[in-house]
């Protein structure tokens, strides 16, 4: 076994080339080419929802018929823009992020450009007191069909008890960076330093994950690993 330095998961970067420009680059909507292409030059820039992950995310909208959802981590805005343009014209998304400065600068003039930042609410905190905010009124309880979470990975529990209480059954959680660039499945003296923290708490919350009989779950390589979690009771 040893180290893949690929930037994405699959052993070979020519197959993700293959697949992002034959199946991903000519169905992506012009506003997330324009939002990938702009975060590009920005210093953290591989933070971004990676594209094919990004194109599954608008097909689970699609067919959960996602009109509620919430968004936790926004950076400059690819998962947040691709899910405005996903959802119907009056659908609405909660967007959670404790800084609000990249989204701003780079994602919001061209999401107000496509025409649905009326879609937006955006939150500038800490995504767990939000969430607890949502859950004093009882009415958001079951109420929302989707949430996608990509922030700081060590609340992703926290994040998911919480979202189960939000999401009606039927409705899905989508956690980003589930397998680290394939470093979940390496010993530990294989990963690089910077890694492996994130490694282990990918590790504990894929193990968690899949132990909960409250959801159905589909881990999938795409980008940097999505786990598709379903609220079943
Ligand atoms: C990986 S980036 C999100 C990328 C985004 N989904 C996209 O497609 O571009 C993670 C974001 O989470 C935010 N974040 C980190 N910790 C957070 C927290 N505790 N609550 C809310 N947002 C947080 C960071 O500020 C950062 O913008
Ligand atoms: O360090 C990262 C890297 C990513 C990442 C890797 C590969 C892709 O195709 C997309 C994204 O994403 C991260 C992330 O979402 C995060 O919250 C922290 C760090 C990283």
């Amino acid at each position: 076994m040893e180290y893949n330095n690929n930037k994405e998961l699959l052993q070979s970067d020519d197959l993700y080339q293959y697949i992002v420009e034959t199946s991903v680059y000519p169905r992506e909507p012009e506003p997330l080419k324009e939002l990938r292409a702009a975060t590009a030059s920005h210093p953290l820039a591989t933070l971004a929802t990676a594209p094919d992950a990004g194109q599954l995310m608008a097909m689970l909208l699609t067919l959960v018929d996602a009109k509620k959802t919430i968004e936790i981590g926004v950076f400059t805005g690819y998962s947040l823009l691709l899910t405005a343009l996903t959802i119907p014209e009056d659908g609405k998304i909660v967007a959670i992020d404790i800084n609000r400065e990249t989204y701003d600068q780079i994602g919001l003039p061209i999401i107000k450009k496509a025409g649905v930042e009326h879609k937006i609410d955006f939150i500038e905190s800490e995504a767990v007191p939000v969430l607890d905010k949502l859950l004093e009124h009882s009415e958001n309880e079951g109420s929302f069909d989707f949430a996608y979470v990509d922030a700081d990975k060590v609340n992703n529990w926290n994040y998911h008890e919480r979202l189960l209480k939000l999401l009606k059954v039927g409705g899905l959680v989508v956690f980003d960076n589930t397998l680290v660039r394939g470093s979940v499945a390496l010993p530990d003296e294989l990963v690089p330093e910077r890694r492996k923290q994130r490694r282990q708490l990918a590790i504990e919350h894929n193990k968690t994950l899949a132990a909960d009989p409250r959801i159905q779950i589909s881990h999938a390589s795409v980008g940097d690993g999505i786990m598709i979690c379903r609220r079943i009771i």
